[in-house]
């Protein structure tokens, strides 16, 4: 395969992606992340997530490149990240109590060859408190997350269950990706 290249800026996914052991680099592309309303959260983040993935391809067609995609589903609803304060609110409000979907999409691009895929995680949220939501907003993590909360810290708190791959909610699902780069590689050789 050829050299792996990450198309993220995510400090997470790159250190989810160290796990597969395998040399990469990471280059931030500039994608638009508007989200075609026609589509359901498992399309919108194979779509960004392919989109990702091409802007690098297209800065560097010697490589294998990753792109990745995160987002919130809940009652028909997609949550990317916050724009404000208040709209994290809104989006901790609505998933107070509830179970909802977590989707990461992730494209594999190599020349003409692509594969894409997504996986779903659900999550189920305890009842928030007003307090406790505001709380949460004052530690700032919640800002550069889909749905406004990081499980992987103080969100943490919030998460009453969770059914799928952990590692896919914080951004990258790493086992399955792993698996998916085998078979691409075995079919691009
Ligand atoms: C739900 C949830 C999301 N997230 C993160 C994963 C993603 O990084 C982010 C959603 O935004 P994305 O647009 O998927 O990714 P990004 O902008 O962080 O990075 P990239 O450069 O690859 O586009 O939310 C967590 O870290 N923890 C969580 O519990």
């Amino acid at each position: 395969m050829h050299p792996l290249i990450l198309a993220s800026s995510s400090p997470r996914r790159k250190e989810l992606l160290q796990f597969l052991q395998v040399p990469f680099q990471t280059i931030h592309t500039n994608t638009d992340e508007t989200i075609d309303p026609k589509l359901d959260a498992e399309n919108a983040v194979k779509e960004l997530a392919e989109r990702k993935a091409m802007a690098a391809a297209s800065m560097r067609p010697e490589h294998c490149v990753i792109g990745a995609d995160t987002v919130v589903a809940v009652e028909g609803r997609i949550l990317g990240k916050p724009v404000d304060r208040l709209d994290a609110k809104r989006m901790l409000q609505l998933l107070s109590g509830k179970v909802h979907s977590v989707y990461t999409g992730v494209a594999i691009i190599q020349g003409q060859d692509r594969k894409v895929f997504a996986e779903k995680t659900e999550v189920s949220f305890w009842e928030l408190s007003e307090d406790e939501i505001e709380a949460y907003l004052d530690t700032g993590e919640p800002f550069d997350k889909a749905g406004s909360y990081g499980i992987q810290g103080y969100g943490s708190l919030m998460v009453k269950g969770i059914s799928g791959d952990y590692f896919s909610v914080v951004g990258l699902p790493v086992s399955r990706l792993a698996r998916e780069l085998k078979a691409f590689e075995s079919q691009t050789l």
